[in-house]
């Protein structure tokens, strides 16, 4: 017969097994035993990539997020791991960990609003398009499930190339019928973020009383930091405008020192986007950050600018407001190159 203390063990350990069904099978205590369902007051989010550099930390900082009620995070590798190691932080979001293909759909079910850093990363010397290959294929089967189990879901793209992500995911949505440009956001907060530190840097400032507009897209020269509409307003040599317009364009190649990219600023700044998000879900007044969106603010189909975010997303696209001669000269720029990453975009699932 099993001692007391036998049973204890036994039941102690059930508790240390990844929240994941297939690894219950030994457990005295299921998953479906505990009370814990993610009934509690909040918003269902998923995070898809959320094994990788970007998806780990991202999932971490989501679990601390007070507005996250359940936290779905789902990749092709290492995602039970993952979730019960997030799991055990003693915040309020329920986690679930999704596995494999096989799994997207459970993960989508009834979400509110889906996060995708899934795919590869820059190596050195790459630019963000030669990911195209790869990671067009991967949000386009991602989108598929987001169209046909969470179509109402706020999405938040991450995936390189953003300029063409996004047009693929739009295309993705239109094909299933369930397309509303309100709800697809390609996330651009990292130039924000880095616009910010590095302009306080240069004016001594602390970043937090810092806001500076990045509109265009989210690669090179389509980056373009509107200097001239900086909060606190502030004025700039125009070596200080080269410095600090070049060094945003180039964040990415200095993360990581060329070694990899952006994991950690990204996943801040994803949380810090998505949080707005949910801010804008749950009725908030007055959100408003930039972001990668379906706009007329230019002859271009797609253009980052400031979004107003509220119950139903991108409710009002902000136009580009006074811009320089510098800035004027940027934007020309900026949307050749787009306009190539749009199309680029939209042509490999229309073709
Ligand atoms: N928008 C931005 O500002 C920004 C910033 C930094 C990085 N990124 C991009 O984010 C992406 C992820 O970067 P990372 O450093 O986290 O890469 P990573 O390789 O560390 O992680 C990517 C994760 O995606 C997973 N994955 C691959 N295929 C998948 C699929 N079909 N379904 C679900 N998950 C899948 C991988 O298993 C991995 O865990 C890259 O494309 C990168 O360029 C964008
Ligand atoms: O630069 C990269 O490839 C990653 C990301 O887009 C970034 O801006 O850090």
């Amino acid at each position: 017969m099993e001692s007391v203390a036998n049973q204890r063990i036994a039941r102690v350990s059930a508790h240390l097994q990844p929240p994941n069904s297939q690894m219950e099978e030994s457990c005295v205590l299921k998953r479906t035993d505990c009370r814990a369902k993610g009934g509690a007051p909040g918003f269902k989010v998923a995070i898809l990539g959320a094994a990788g550099g970007i998806g780990q930390p991202l999932a971490m900082l989501m679990k601390m997020n007070p507005l996250v009620s359940v936290l779905h995070l789902y990749d092709v590798v290492n995602a039970p791991g993952v979730t019960a190691d997030i799991s055990h932080m003693d915040t309020g979001a329920v986690v679930r960990g999704f596995l494999g293909q096989p799994q997207l759909e459970s993960a989508l079910i009834g979400m509110d609003l889906v996060i995708i850093p899934a795919g590869v990363p820059r190596k050195p010397g790459m630019t963000r398009d030669d990911l195209f290959n790869i990671n067009a294929g991967i949000v386009r089967t991602l989108c598929e499930g987001v169209a046909k189990c969470c179509p109402n879901a706020i999405v938040n793209l991450i995936s390189n190339p953003v300029n063409s992500t996004v047009p693929i995911a739009a295309e993705v949505f239109k094909k299933a019928g369930t397309y509303d440009p309100k709800r697809l956001l390609g996330v651009t907060m990292l130039d924000v973020v880095r616009a910010n530190t590095f302009v306080a840097e240069v004016l001594g400032l602390d970043p937090r009383e810092v806001d500076v507009p990045v509109v265009g897209g989210h690669a090179g020269v389509t980056i373009l930091p509107l200097l001239s509409q900086a909060k606190p307003p502030s004025s700039f040599t125009p070596e200080e405008t080269e410095y600090l317009t070049k060094r945003i364009q180039d964040g990415g190649t200095e993360a990581k020192a060329g070694a990899g990219s952006a994991t950690l600023s990204m996943a801040y700044a994803a949380v810090k986007f998505a949080d707005a998000c949910l801010r804008g879900l749950r009725g908030d007044a007055g959100v408003v950050e930039c972001a990668f969106v379906a706009s007329e603010v230019t002859e271009l189909p797609f253009f980052a600018t400031k979004v107003r975010l509220g119950r139903r997303g991108a409710e009002e696209v902000y136009q580009l407001g006074p811009l320089n001669e510098y800035e004027r000269v940027g934007l020309q720029k900026a949307k050749k190159e787009l306009a190539e990453s749009i199309q680029k975009g939209i042509s490999f699932i229309r073709k």
